[in-house]
């Protein structure tokens, strides 16, 4: 099991450049580091390289998180939307493989967050969905990325918001590098029991985010850390275990994730950084690697 850390925990906008982290996830013990792929395509070739360079010489291997935007949307009725989408995905995750990137994570079936001012239609949004994420998984294979599937809370999405619910599209799918992923903060929400959301996704679990019910780093909480880890354990998890904890307030990022009061305490950037460090080594202890 290896564990990470999104970086968007330092920052404001997803569009934040993601270069810097690389050596200070390293620094602070990290194997990984998530990094927000929505802004990729305006990574130039030089960028991309020197990040690479970055990551090899820190010893640190990249993940990608999406939310894609509404415009985006591979289950959109909008035929024309889909079409985007699948050209926008292809984009992405060329660039993403520049950076020997394996995983990407987040609602890449659907759009994130969802606007629930207009009609849900769970059920064509749901096939659309299947068929869209079909369409451009053996692009994501050609490239050595698996696709991971994330599972929501129903404020954010209505698509999937259980670990049977998103076994149940990635199985239809049919794709071996189209996994389930699955996050404690909204498990924390949807699910009756961690241990067995996690034992139903079983070998289909390919990324894992981690989280207090309200997003602070791990161990601050009352997330039942133990039973998380078991579970891990009994399935014989070994993939990607990325904390994503969300504790600012401000910018795109602090309304995405409905953050209105500060969660850091009034941290300094020191001290965020020695948050991030204990909540690593609680990690590594009580869910393994
Ligand atoms: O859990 C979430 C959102 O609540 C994320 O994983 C999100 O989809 C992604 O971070 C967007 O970049
Ligand atoms: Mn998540």
């Amino acid at each position: 099991m290896k564990h990470g850390i999104y970086y968007s925990y330092w920052e404001h906008e997803w569009s934040a450049k993601f270069g810097p982290y690389v050596e200070k996830v390293a620094k602070l013990g990290f194997d990984i580091i998530e990094v927000a792929a929505h802004h990729i395509n305006e990574y130039s070739e030089a960028d991309l390289a020197a990040i690479k360079q970055s990551a090899k010489d820190n010893g640190i291997i990249l993940t990608a998180g999406i939310g894609p935007s509404k415009t985006k949307n591979l289950s959109s009725p909008d035929a024309d939307v889909r079409k985007a989408g699948k050209a926008f995905f292809e984009q992405t995750l060329t660039n993403v493989a520049k950076l020997d990137i394996k995983t990407i994570g987040g609602a890449l079936h659907s759009y994130w967050p969802v606007d629930y001012s207009k009609p849900v239609d769970k059920e064509g949004d749901r096939a659309r969905g299947v068929e869209g994420i079909h369409g451009i998984a053996d692009f994501a294979n050609d490239l050595g990325i698996n696709l991971c599937i994330e599972v929501l809370n129903r404020f954010e999405n209505h698509v999937l918001n259980t670990a049977a619910e998103g076994v149940a599209f990635v199985t239809e799918v049919g794709k071996p590098n189209v996994k389930v992923m699955l996050d404690t903060f909204h498990m924390n929400i949807e699910e009756d029991s961690f241990g067995e959301a996690i034992r139903t996704a079983g070998p289909l679990l390919g990324h894992f985010h981690t989280g207090e019910s309200n997003r602070r780093v791990p161990g601050v909480g009352r997330m039942p850390w133990h039973e998380i880890g078991l579970a891990l354990r009994e399935i014989n998890y070994t993939g990607a275990v990325v904390m994503e904890p969300f504790v600012k307030t401000g910018g795109t990022i602090g309304s995405d994730i409905r953050v209105w009061r500060d969660l850091t305490n009034g941290a300094d950037e020191a001290k965020m950084d020695e948050d991030a460090r204990n909540a690593l080594a609680f990690s590594r202890f009580v869910l393994g690697g």
